[in-house]
């Protein structure tokens, strides 16, 4: 651990208030669990601090950030700092990013931007820093983002000419003067509501200045400009929206990375007055080593991965590079309270083969959730996207492993809250691996949370028991029987309800029922597991388990911690080659057949 880094943030933490707990233990690694903290690749030192929306009150304390010499990003926004930017800030030379926004702080600007050579981004908008634009900012060669928006900075625009510079905004200032010509390339909207002198002048320009400079735009007016803004802007979204579906996603059929989009996940947010976007924070769950609060979430570039039963998931990607997946709920049939239990409920959770809920948002007009992001993808995805060339098979060893940790995952879920915690929407496409390979249960809980009359399911329509009518009345004996169903997809490579040629939807457990009733177990398995040898056995005894779970009648299904042992117990009443991986090999189908009558019996 970085000792001296580990002091000055300590030091930090003593000398400025947070309500909010910081899990900063001193007998706990800073690089490894300390919340907001990231070190770099040999731990050695700390590269970043981001603690937003902490409940931060108070002046920055001297000499505590300013020796973590090796920061790269300092994120303090949308706290309450006050005061001035301490002078010692100016030893950071590794300075890179810079957000401060969304605070109270003061006074003039650093005089001397060119000690932090390296700086590349800088928010300090939303606070209330007065005093002139340092040209020395001309001096970051590296700069491609300036915001000093709503401030009280003064005097004239310094000729800012920073060739990197993409992203400008000294708007809601009082600054003065001409516009730069280095600056003319921005849009207006980049010093609007400053004393300039306006491009046309559409009032006597010897008046139109000097009125403005003194006084600032009323309080309704503004919120009326502001209002009226907000119909635009979601005018033009609404109609951003309508030409995005009307294309259905990319040409190629794969999701759309679409600025649309993107503008659609904030509108919700930019119809909200300000103080209801201060007040409506995202609750983070414990452990949660991410460091984010709403504005990165709309800032982040965001890109729609699906559409479920419970509204668009969208993959976001932050400033610091971490990728989260967002879901935004649509009709849900609770209010704050519920939905905050059932958050808390469920963002309690911790098993290695759940997925956690790191963080969740509540507003009257838009609730969201936020997950890790899994690299692999759904196991709907694995194994029905692409079949034909250049797909890569799910073999036989990984979905056992899937079958093994969702058995236990949904296990672990069924002990919760006293052991009446549901899951309600087992399905492959809410089972996700992440790049190494590890199996996560996700999704839990919202069936629950959805509106009376929620949209024809179909999706879900394979995967539900019998006896649930209503998804929001899933049980124990519901999810395993979905369970069942999953691990009949895992074996025979097909969704839980396929179409026939005559348009017919076949369920799955159906298909399979008859198949074995008339004694063809052979046909039954993947084509693709074909290949791999000795594993029929072990197939076998999963199709068994499968047939098991999804009996009509509720009583008679295991008890999944039952089915947990059973699908465990796979290898070893198979063929014996407990410890060997298969490898993809030829194996003829006549020797399932040979032992497929024997499923027939069960
Ligand atoms: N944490 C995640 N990591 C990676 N991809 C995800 C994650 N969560 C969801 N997805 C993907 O996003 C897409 C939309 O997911 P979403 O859960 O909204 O709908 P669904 O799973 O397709 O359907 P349903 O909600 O009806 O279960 C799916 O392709 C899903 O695989």
């Amino acid at each position: 651990d970085p000792v001296e880094d580990k002091e000055a943030l300590l030091d930090f933490r003593r000398h400025i208030q947070h309500s909010r707990s910081l899990n900063w233990n001193e007998s706990s690694s800073v690089c490894n669990t300390w919340t907001g903290v990231t070190c770099n690749e040999d731990q050695s030192r700390v590269i970043a601090l981001r603690l937003p929306a902490m409940a931060l009150n108070g002046s920055i304390p001297p000499n505590t950030i300013s020796r973590l010499s090796a920061i790269e990003t300092l994120s303090l926004r949308s706290n309450s700092i006050y005061g001035f930017i301490p002078s010692d800030l100016s030893k950071l030379q590794n300075l890179t990013y810079l957000y401060l926004e969304f605070n109270r702080f003061s006074g003039p600007l650093p005089l001397d931007f060119s000690v932090w050579k390296k700086l590349t981004v800088v928010d300090l908008s939303n606070n209330f820093f007065n005093g002139s634009i340092p040209s020395s900012i001309t001096n970051l060669t590296r700069l491609t983002t300036l915001i000093l928006a709503n401030n009280s900075l003064s005097g004239d625009i310094p000729d800012l000419n920073v060739p990197s510079l993409q992203q400008l905004n000294l708007s809601n200032n009082n600054l003065t003067g001409s516009v730069p010509h280095s600056l003319q390339r921005f849009p207006s909207s980049a010093l609007s509501e400053n004393a300039l002198p306006p491009a046309l002048p559409v009032q006597p320009p010897n008046i139109q200045p000097s009125m403005r400079k003194h006084s600032r735009i009323s309080e309704p007016t503004l919120l009326g400009i502001i209002l009226g803004g907000c119909v635009l802007v979601f005018v033009a979204i609404a109609i951003l929206i309508i030409c995005c579906y009307s294309t259905k996603g990319g040409r190629d059929g794969r999701p759309a990375k679409s600025q649309k989009i993107e503008k659609s996940l904030k509108k919700g947010v930019s119809e909200r007055t300000e103080s209801q976007v201060k007040n409506s924070r995202l609750v983070f769950f414990e452990g949660c080593n991410l460091a984010f609060d709403l504005e990165d979430l709309l800032r982040a570039s965001a890109e729609v991965l699906g559409k479920g039963t419970f509204g668009t998931t969208y993959k976001a990607a932050l400033e610091d590079a971490t990728t989260v997946v967002v879901k935004r709920l649509k009709e849900l049939n609770v209010g704050k309270r519920e939905f905050e239990q059932q958050m808390e409920m469920v963002g309690s959770i911790r098993h290695e083969n759940v997925a956690p809920l790191r963080a969740y948002y509540y507003s009257k007009d838009e609730k969201l959730m936020v997950y890790d992001y899994y690299h692999q993808g759904s196991i709907s995805a694995i194994l029905h996207g692409r079949r034909g060339e250049g797909r890569t098979a799910l073999d036989w060893d990984t979905r056992l492993r899937i079958a093994i940790s969702t058995a236990r995952g949904i296990a672990h879920i069924h002990t919760e809250n006293g052991g009446k915690f549901v899951h309600g929407d087992i399905r492959a496409s809410n089972i996700f691996l992440n790049s190494q390979g590890n199996v996560y249960v996700s999704d839990i809980g919202l069936a629950t949370l959805m509106s009376p009359m929620p949209p024809p399911v179909v999706r879900a329509a394979g995967y539900r028991a019998p006896e649930v009518t209503d998804i929001r009345k899933a049980t124990h004996a519901s999810d395993v029987y979905s369970f069942g169903v999953l691990l009949l997809e895992l074996l025979t490579g097909k969704s839980s309800t396929n179409t026939t040629g005559s348009d017919e939807v076949v369920h799955l457990v159906r298909w399979v029922n008859s198949v074995v009733r008339e004694e063809w177990t052979a046909e039954v398995f993947d084509v693709e597991l074909l290949r791999y040898p000795n594993i029929e056995e072990e197939m076998v005894e999963m199709l068994q388990i499968g047939m098991a779970c999804v009996v009509r009648i509720p009583e008679q299904r295991p008890k999944m911690l039952d089915i947990v042992k059973m699908v465990e117990e796979i290898r070893q009443v198979g063929t014996g080659n407990k410890s060997e991986i298969s490898s993809p090999t030829t194996s003829t189908p006549q020797a399932i057949s040979e032992i497929g009558s024997s499923v027939a019996a069960h």
